[in-house]
């Protein structure tokens, strides 16, 4: 049976991943993620996600990998995630009191090598917070390795006035796409390993 590998650092990539009760292990993709800034956010994630991917399968050809991006758009601007607090706060500044959408792509390469793809897009509505509340909430600590700067599973539950979409996808993969792209590329679950 060939491995299944996640070309991801993400730790609640790899915790959704956890939940699906597989056989895998987390690869880092060691790839640059610089893309054109002509690049809308949909096909920036895509085409990140597939080199993290390819990146991984050339290392592993036997194996089954899969990759993923995430970005926020809000307002025709672009956000990954925050270098520091003041960053996240700006992030969240931009955010709070409006929608904004998590674009995640997502690449799987078979061990055929056959690739398959998907970008998946959810909605999310955030309530507006006092700056003394999003101090309180910065100091949470959330926004660290997150893209947008919250965490939806998280005390960021608090922000979220309406979500339109898998939630699995605004924490970084969206299960009922891996699950999709998956079983279209022949992938056999609950097999005995
Ligand atoms: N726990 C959590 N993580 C989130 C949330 N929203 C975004 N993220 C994380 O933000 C990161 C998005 O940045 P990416 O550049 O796509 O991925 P990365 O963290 O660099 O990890 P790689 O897969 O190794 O590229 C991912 O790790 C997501 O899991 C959220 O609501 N909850």
């Amino acid at each position: 049976m060939s491995e299944l590998i996640l070309a991801s650092t993400s730790s609640a990539r790899r915790a959704l991943m956890d939940g699906l009760g597989l056989p895998y292990r987390a690869e880092a993709p060691g790839v640059d993620e610089v893309v054109s800034p002509h690049l809308s956010a949909e096909d920036a994630v895509r085409e990140l996600a597939s080199r993290k991917a390819r990146a991984v399968h050339q290392r592993h050809p036997e194996a089954w990998v899969l990759g993923a991006d995430q970005l926020v758009e809000v307002a025709g601007e672009i956000l990954s995630k925050p270098q520091d607090r003041n960053a996240a706060r700006e992030q969240l500044g931009k955010l709070l009191g409006h929608t904004h959408a998590i674009h995640t792509g997502v690449c799987l390469v078979g061990p055929d090598g056959q690739v398959h793809e998907a970008v998946e897009t959810a909605r999310l509505g955030f309530y507006a917070l006092s700056a003394e509340e999003l101090e309180r909430y910065l100091d949470l600590d959330e926004w660290v390795g997150c893209c947008g700067s919250y965490r939806v599973e998280s005390a960021g539950q608090a922000l979220l006035e309406r979500l339109e979409g898998d939630r699995s996808n605004v924490q970084g993969l969206p299960m009922v796409t891996v699950v999709r792209l998956l079983r279209s590329a022949g992938f056999r679950f609950f097999e005995r390993r």
